[in-house]
């Protein structure tokens, strides 16, 4: 542990190679260290139980680089950026680097790191253009996913001020490096971009529009993003009360649950101020592996309520065949293995099966979030004159599994 306790005299050393673009090379390792180092600038701060090392790097993900520790220094490596060049391209402008760039940070005064501090070195790689990094940011609603999407923020460098209902739930990020508020007006009144990931329609009503509500605190210049699963009439309210404010309005419900949210592999469903579409681009990447941009407010919302309705119907019908099979006497676990060979394997399947056989029902997408989603694909199709019949059947099934759950009946099958 010596190095933890030399935290505040550590020097940096610097020590860097730059393999050069085509045609352009650098004269000698004293260029390359600057160009790496320009190119790369890095922060390195020791933390109570962690080393938070924050790279600018354009254009690159984590996947791109290599990071490797031993018991003196850390190693962070590119891989070289690829420029398709073809036979009967012209060429006007070649300027993107497309070498490799490496920086080193030696440990100081020669301290040795045990497995638990290299364990411990975490790097996180922020884009210095286009990152918006410059940017304050809030987070209302850290639930099973807000929690998760508000982590990765701050991880990547983002200065955060989060807000929850239950105050409690705000402690585990302050204690990671975010701000904490007092009210949703307060972190609106304080910040740049606000997100908002909330239970259901009442609840991003009441936080958006309530008393100390976020509109609150916006206006010209700032932007509220929701990402919580709502109906298309809710996003187009907290649209309208947004904009009237002269702050710029997104709706960006996601696809995909506590692991994806957790790993930074969420799918955003975005609608509403392109303007602001692009302003949070940096941050909806590392919080997800996709987005898509829907176009106007309310399209985002219909999206994940038609994902969400083939989803519940899907999980209905899955635990529907277990229950049959269970009771014609086949061994669930063939019945698993069976499906996962077949046209109807997928992700859910896989993840949810064993959990289920296991009577293992800790939520990481909670039964009342699902049978409310079906809620909404009702509401949507009664608007839309459209019938949905196997969705209707399914919110009768969930219908039935939460009135259980509620009254504390853990023999449910259904759980996501
Ligand atoms: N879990 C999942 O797999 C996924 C969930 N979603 C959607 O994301 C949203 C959040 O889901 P999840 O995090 O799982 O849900 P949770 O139930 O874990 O969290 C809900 C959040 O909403 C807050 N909340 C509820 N009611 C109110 C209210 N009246 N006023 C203020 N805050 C309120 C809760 O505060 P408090 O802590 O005080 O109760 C909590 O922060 C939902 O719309 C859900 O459908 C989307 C994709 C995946
Ligand atoms: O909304 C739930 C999900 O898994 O997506």
């Amino acid at each position: 542990m010596a190095f933890r306790s030399t935290a505040a005299r550590f020097q940096q050393v610097i020590t860097t190679a730059a393999k050069t673009p085509a045609k352009k090379s650098l004269a000698d390792a004293k260029k390359m260290a600057s160009f790496s180092k320009k190119n790369a600038p890095a922060d390195w701060v020791q933390r109570s139980d962690h080393h938070l090392i924050t790279i600018d790097m354009p254009g690159l993900s984590h996947e791109d680089f290599k990071i490797t520790t031993d018991a003196n220094e850390i190693t962070i490596k590119t891989k070289e950026r690829e420029r398709v060049e073809l036979e009967d391209d012209k060429w006007h402008a070649k300027e993107r680097y497309v070498g490799t760039v490496v920086r080193k940070f030696e440990f100081p005064d020669g301290a040795k790191l045990s497995k638990e501090d290299v364990e411990a070195v975490e790097v996180t790689l922020s884009p210095a253009s286009g990152s918006n990094q410059h940017l304050k940011l809030g987070f209302l609603g850290l639930g099973i996913m807000g929690t998760a999407m508000a982590r990765n923020l701050v991880k990547a460098g983002y200065d955060v001020t989060v807000w929850n209902r239950s105050a409690s739930k705000c402690e585990a990020l302050v204690s990671e490096g975010a701000r904490r508020g007092s009210t949703p007006k307060n972190v609106t009144e304080m910040c740049d971009v606000t997100f908002a990931m909330l239970a259901d329609p009442v609840a991003a009503l009441e936080v958006a529009l309530g008393s100390d509500g976020a509109l609150g605190g916006l206006g010209s210049g700032k932007g509220y993003v929701d990402v919580s699963t709502v109906d298309a009439g809710t996003t187009k309210t907290v649209c309208e009360a947004v904009k009237s404010s002269g702050s710029l309005f997104l709706e960006a419900p996601v696809s995909g649950s506590k692991k994806p949210a957790e790993e930074g592999k969420l799918i955003f469903l975005a609608a509403g101020d392109k303007e602001l579409y692009d302003t949070v681009v940096p941050m909806l990447d590392v919080m997800g592996k996709s987005r898509f941009y829907l176009g106007a407010p309310g399209n985002g919302a219909a999206m994940k309520i038609v994902v969400n309705m083939i989803m519940g119907s899907m999980m209905a019908s899955f635990a529907e065949g277990l229950i049959l099979g269970d009771k014609a006497g086949l061994d669930p676990q063939t019945i698993l293995e069976v499906l996962s060979q077949g046209a109807i394997n997928n992700p859910m399947f896989s993840l949810k099966g064993p959990t289920m056989l296991a009577r293992n029902y800790a939520p990481a997408f909670p039964l009342k979030h699902q049978q409310k989603d079906l809620r909404l694909a009702l509401d949507m199709s009664d608007k839309l004159l459209q019938n949905i019949p196997i969705a209707a059947a399914a919110n009768e099934v969930y219908k039935v599994a939460k009135a259980l759950d509620q009254r504390k009946n853990k023999n449910i099958i259904i759980q996501m």
